[in-house]
């Protein structure tokens, strides 16, 4: 039992029972799935295989395991381009004689968290595993509910993340930095003003430094921003304007599609797809002079070689510091690996949304359930 939940050992004889394993396989894939065919690839399968050590410790004590996972976001019907046939051979080929059902949010009752659907999941199963630290921060029925009635465990990968993550939140060591960058706006911006309770020095790059420049009058030319945030960046510049480190350089491409290098302005027309090497060698500086860093979100549009140096850059700091670092998220991850970096941080989290939640709040919905399990 660790802080009240259950974990493997707390599950009892596990020998010839049948356990419900819900995982995260929210893999990424190329390829298409349609009427003629299914040509999908995994292109990373870090998720699958940090699944293994649950699935092993209950194959190798005579229990038979259940997968669940949801992959991409289906509307609560049957889509062939999101069935878990892919993943399937994978897991075949990994963890031979575990089965896997059909993509759980092919039924609506997943992300609507119904009851129905939770005693058709938990229909013959005796123990209930959560190893899908990438979607517990989901108040959904294959996370929240089979605890309600079953005897249920965290998963070893659960464990690790929720040590890892709450270790950095509630023992910090200082100067304690976060970056942040990526696409997904909103939904970061909302956990920006928690953590800055948390950390000593904020870095922001990728497209979310630009709603910043708006929030300080800057130019942004056509960059992506999110304009109803403008408010809520200049509330949270005018608060905290000595820890957040903004880049003062930007690349792009210009309005006839030029490569160009600017200052922290991106001038009409023009499209702000990077930091600049300005801003990559004094985020670096910041990096290097940290204890401990949470790495969310790439500086730039890291897929398109041109835009890929402050990503490169910050990746490289990463993997040089003497700071204790995390990475989160699915693209984060992704450009860690491109870049052969992955064994150079201490932790790579296989949640971005679910690792911020948890340092925000210093717990998930799924945490939470476990708790309420009837052997907890
Ligand atoms: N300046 C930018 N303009 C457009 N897209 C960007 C920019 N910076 C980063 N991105 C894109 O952000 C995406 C990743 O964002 P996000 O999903 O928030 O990260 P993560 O998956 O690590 O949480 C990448 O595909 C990258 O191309
Ligand atoms: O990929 C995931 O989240 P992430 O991109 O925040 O790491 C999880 O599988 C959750 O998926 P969701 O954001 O569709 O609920």
């Amino acid at each position: 039992m660790i802080n009240g939940i259950p974990t493997l050992e707390d599950l009892g004889e596990v020998s010839g029972k049948r356990v419900f394993v819900r995982t995260d396989f929210n893999v990424p894939l190329d390829g298409e799935a349609d009427d003629d065919g299914d040509d999908r690839r995994i292109t990373d399968d870090f998720r699958i295989r940090a699944a293994l050590p649950t699935i092993e410790w209950l194959t190798e004590r005579g229990a038979s395991v259940v997968c669940a996972s949801h992959l991409g976001r289906p509307k609560g019907e049957p889509n062939p381009q999101y069935s878990m046939d892919p993943v399937r051979a994978r897991l075949a080929e990994l963890a031979p004689g575990v089965e896997l059902l059909e993509n759980l949010r092919f039924d609506p009752g997943e992300t609507g968290n119904s009851d129905e659907f939770t005693a058709q999941l938990t229909d013959g199963i005796d123990l209930y595993v959560n190893d899908a630290f990438g979607a517990s921060h989901r108040a959904h029925a294959s996370i929240v509910g089979p605890p309600k009635t079953v005897p249920s465990a965290m998963g070893r990968l659960l464990e690790k993340e929720v040590d890892v993550l709450l270790g950095l939140r509630n023992q910090p060591k200082r100067p304690f930095v976060a970056v942040l960058g990526g696409a997904k706006i909103s939904d970061k911006l909302g956990v920006v003003e928690a953590l800055l309770d948390v950390v000593d020095s904020l870095v922001i790059g990728g497209a979310m430094c630009f709603t910043f420049f708006a929030a300080q009058g800057k130019r942004i030319g056509d960059s992506l921003f999110e304009p109803d945030q403008v408010d809520t960046c200049a509330k949270i510049l005018a608060a905290n304007a000595g820890k957040i480190h903004l880049p003062d350089d930007l690349v792009g491409l210009d309005a006839n599609g030029q490569f160009a290098t600017w200052g922290a302005q991106v001038p009409d027309g023009g499209k702000g797809f990077d930091i600049g090497p300005g801003s990559a060698a004094a985020f670096t500086d910041v990096i290097m002079d940290a204890r401990m860093v949470f790495w969310n979100g790439p500086m730039g549009m890291f897929e398109d070689d041109r835009f890929a140096n402050g990503t490169k850059t910050v990746a490289q700091a990463m993997a040089d510091t003497k700071a204790f670092t995390v990475v989160g998220g699915g693209d984060s991850a992704a450009a860690l690996a491109q870049f052969r970096l992955d064994d150079e941080v201490d932790h790579v989290s296989t949640g971005g949304g679910a690792s911020l939640e948890l340092l925000e709040n210093g717990d998930l919905p799924g945490l939470a359930a476990l708790r309420g399990a009837p052997n907890a």
